[in-house]
């Protein structure tokens, strides 16, 4: 690596999977990315974040050694995601919507620790709903509560590659699905989540039906099967249509892939129950699906089925790759130039 080269760290730390990236800070070119299948659901199940601590101050050590780069050279790491949640490494309060960017850059908080080399680490907050209704006056007003951490460096990331004008929707799938309101000045208006990615994952793992699935569920999208699925669900009901995984099985030729398709239909149609409620209280021009595969594909073939007015955007691999990277970016760029 030559010298004078300015390399920063990026931590985008999810539910499940965290990602770190090595990446030039001027050319905003990706030098190493190592993705690691930790996150702060590891902190929820064993009560403490060791795990994650661990593996990541071993994920950033790894990143370093492999470039021979010692802790000096590298400016500054940006950390987003759950990690900055309770379940982290360092919390930061969630700002309240409507959010711009540069309300997330005025309330980052820097943190110099031990697992991370002392390397000055920025901690990018999430974003909570604002609400006007009293959850101890009426309990239904939970609907109108959200949270996100990580999902708005995603936004901005992608809104600085795609074009879009007017009022649109972002549909940002993981662990969590996330359906995230931008207002025509690209400010953050609210957010709307649903456990989508991890019911995938836990019905097929805590069920009879891990017989008829294999663990990797989805290898490729086969956009047919994910609509029987979906229109099963719709006709006859999650639970039943959960149960047809197995008839499938037993009594048709559809292999483990179709059978995974056909799975993530079903689970996904609560997803899109969700969105279509969320469409018909908000117009929108357009409606942009991002994330990660084969979330992403299996979304965009729900929603192109799921018809609508509002143009669709499918964000491709090297724009959402980018997004995570080019958001965070920002914040840590414009964080120093502020300061
Ligand atoms: N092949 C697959 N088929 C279906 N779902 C998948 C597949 N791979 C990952 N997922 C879902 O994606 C989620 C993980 O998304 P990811 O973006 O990697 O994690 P995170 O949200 O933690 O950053 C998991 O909850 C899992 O259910
Ligand atoms: O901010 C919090 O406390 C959350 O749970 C937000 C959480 O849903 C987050 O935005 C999404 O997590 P994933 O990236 O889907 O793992």
């Amino acid at each position: 690596m030559e010298c004078g080269e300015k390399l920063i760290i990026l931590i985008d730390s999810g539910t499940t999977n965290s990602r770190i990236r090595l990446v030039h800070e001027e050319e905003k070119e990706i030098v190493e990315v190592i993705k690691l299948p930790v996150g702060v659901r590891n902190t929820a199940i064993d009560g403490h974040n060791n795990q994650l601590k661990q593996e990541l101050s071993k994920g950033v050590k790894q990143v370093l050694a492999k470039h021979s780069l010692t802790q000096r050279e590298v400016k500054y790491i940006v950390a987003s995601g759950m990690i900055t949640s309770n379940l982290g490494l360092h919390e930061v309060p969630h700002i309240e919507s409507p959010a711009s960017l540069e309300d997330f850059i005025g309330a980052v908080q820097v943190v110099k620790a031990e697992e991370f080399l002392n390397i000055p680490c920025l901690y990018v907050p999430g974003m909570k709903n604002a609400v006007t209704d009293s959850l101890e006056e009426e309990l239904s007003v939970i609907n109108q509560y959200d949270v996100m951490r990580g999902e708005e460096v995603e936004a901005y990331g992608l809104l600085k590659q795609i074009n879009t004008e007017g009022k649109g929707l972002m549909i940002l799938p993981g662990s969590h699905t996330k359906y995230v309101l931008v207002g025509q000045n690209r400010e953050l208006l609210r957010c709307r989540s649903t456990l989508g990615g991890e019911v995938l994952k836990a019905v097929r793992d805590q069920t009879i039906i891990s017989d008829s699935l294999n663990e990797k569920l989805v290898e490729e999208v086969i956009p047919e099967y994910v609509m029987k699925g979906y229109q099963a669900a719709r006709k006859v009901g999650v639970t039943r249509s959960l149960y047809h995984i197995r008839l499938l099985h037993l009594f048709s030729k559809l292999d483990e892939n179709e059978r995974a398709n056909y799975y993530a239909g079903v689970i996904l149609s609560y997803d899109m129950e969700a969105l279509e409620q969320m469409l018909e209280e908000e117009e929108v021009s357009w409606i942009m699906v991002g994330g990660s595969d084969p979330l992403r594909s299996l979304f965009y073939h729900l929603l192109t089925h799921v018809s609508d007015s509002a143009s669709i955007v499918l964000a491709d691999d090297e724009q959402v790759e980018r997004a995570t990277v080019y958001g965070t970016l920002e914040v840590g760029q414009s964080y120093f130039v502020n300061k």
